[in-house]
């Protein structure tokens, strides 16, 4: 017997934050308040290098730290990470679902977007999450694609529109406009200049001029990319605040 009350779970690796994941977890929200249960989002770090979405593979739109405080900023009542590291990544579907999503979360509504995978080398999908319903006791509900101009709104795509610096696209997707957090950067406020360098984990929108939003006011900025790091640098600069891109400068 589970001592902990019944949960409705939304999972995903949620990079960005988009419209598809926003209306996943709204869902969620939504169905455990009508059946009175804990609301959890249950996210993943990929520790393992070789794993498909590890950061050694790719950059990604929110750092971690990020990604876990908008998560939370659902006010949901928990934000679980899963550390996909040499032990469960090797899970198969069945031991995820009976390990973590039963015997930890007493899981009894499962909420996931179309194309949701899981399990050792990704062999887990919908359709295996509705192959155990019965045989342990919960429901899962599918979100259909959220789409765009007729595409299916996903993190890659947005990864690929900001390597394109395509910002007014990338706005139209991530639930709040795109923006670099200060503690993601190195920043002289008095030169008005900023480092982030090469090795980390976020996407810098590549060389040019941006009009972007930093403490209420706009101000311009021009990014510049060597082989260690990326420049940039203001016009105006305010202290502590973060940079919110509004879109390109011609
Ligand atoms: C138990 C478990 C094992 C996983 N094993 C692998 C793996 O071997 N290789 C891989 O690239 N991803 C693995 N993943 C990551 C999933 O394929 C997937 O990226 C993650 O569950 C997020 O789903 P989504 O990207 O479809 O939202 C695993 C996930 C879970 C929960
Ligand atoms: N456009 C969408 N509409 C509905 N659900 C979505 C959409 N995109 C993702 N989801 C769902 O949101 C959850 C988190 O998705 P995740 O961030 O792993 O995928 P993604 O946005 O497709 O990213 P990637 O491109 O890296 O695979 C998953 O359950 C996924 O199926």
């Amino acid at each position: 017997m589970n001592n902990r009350k019944p949960s409705c779970i939304a999972i995903g690796n949620f990079d960005g934050i988009h419209i598809g994941h926003d209306a996943l977890i709204r869902r969620m929200i939504e169905l455990s308040n009508e059946e009175n249960q804990d609301s959890i989002i249950i996210t993943f770090r990929f520790v393992r290098r070789d794993l498909k979405k590890s950061t050694y593979n790719i950059k990604y739109i929110n750092s971690r730290n990020i990604k876990l405080e908008l998560l939370k900023s659902y006010n949901v009542t928990e934000v679980a990470e899963i550390e996909l590291d040499e032990v469960i990544s090797k899970y198969s579907p069945e031991q995820f679902i009976k390990e973590i999503l039963i015997d930890k979360y007493n899981a009894k509504n499962i909420v996931v977007g179309y194309n949701f995978t899981f399990g050792h080398k990704a062999s887990g999908n919908i359709n295996t999450l509705r192959e155990f319903e019965s045989t342990y006791n919960y429901k899962v509900e599918e979100i259909f694609p959220v789409k765009y101009n007729g595409i299916a709104v996903s993190s890659t795509l947005v990864r690929n529109l900001l390597n394109e610096g395509k910002i007014l696209e990338v706005n139209k997707l991530l639930i709040n406009n795109y923006t670099i957090y200060n503690n993601e950067l190195n920043i002289d406020y008095n030169k008005k200049i900023a480092f982030a360098d090469n090795n980390s984990s976020i996407i810098i929108p590549p060389d040019g001029r941006y009009k972007v939003m930093t403490g209420g006011k706009e101000a311009l900025l021009t990014i510049n990319t060597n082989k260690d790091n990326s420049i940039l640098i203001f016009d105006k600069l305010e202290r502590d605040e973060d940079i919110i891109f509004l879109d390109r400068a011609h």
